[in-house]
């Protein structure tokens, strides 16, 4: 029988979202303050879901003391109170959008995760706003 574990985290970053193709006046329409060229931040709240079998001998799905180290070491160190468009690889050239900033996520822990498990990011970027990726 599959369940599916938890495991919540949280980050601040500094983030600006621009699209280098378009103009500035372009860039303020589509993105109001959050393109206002000096950055601007967010608490990030980040929940992780693992889902899999229960393994028989441990009754752990994933032991979420390891999810937890592997999630510390890999992205809280890489985006935590960092300025992503300038401080990672990741957004680069990448927009650092929410819906950005997940599928990175997901991208980096995917090859630490049992291949058997399923694996989900929930991502709030601010209390009201939030994405999940792969989508339900
Ligand atoms: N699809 C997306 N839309 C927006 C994103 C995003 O990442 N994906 N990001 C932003 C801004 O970065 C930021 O989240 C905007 O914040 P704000 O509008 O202040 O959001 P709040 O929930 O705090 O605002 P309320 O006024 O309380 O609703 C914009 N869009
Ligand atoms: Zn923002």
């Amino acid at each position: 029988m599959k369940v599916s574990v938890f495991r919540k985290e949280h980050f601040n970053a500094a983030h600006r979202l621009f699209n280098p193709a378009w103009d500035d006046a372009t860039n303020e329409r589509i993105f109001g303050k959050c393109s206002l060229p000096h950055y601007h931040g967010h608490n990030y709240e980040l929940e992780i879901k693992i889902t899999g079998e229960v393994d028989p001998q441990t009754g752990f799905v994933m032991d979420l003391k390891v999810l937890s180290e592997l999630v510390a070491k890999n992205v809280i160190e890489k985006f935590d109170h960092r300025n992503l468009n300038l401080d990672t690889d990741e957004f680069k050239h990448t927009n650092p959008t929410a819906e950005n900033i997940a599928i990175a996520i997901y991208n980096i822990l995917r090859p630490h995760i049992q291949s058997d498990h399923d694996l989900m990011i929930r991502l709030y970027e601010t209390p009201r706003n939030f994405v999940e990726y792969p989508s339900s």
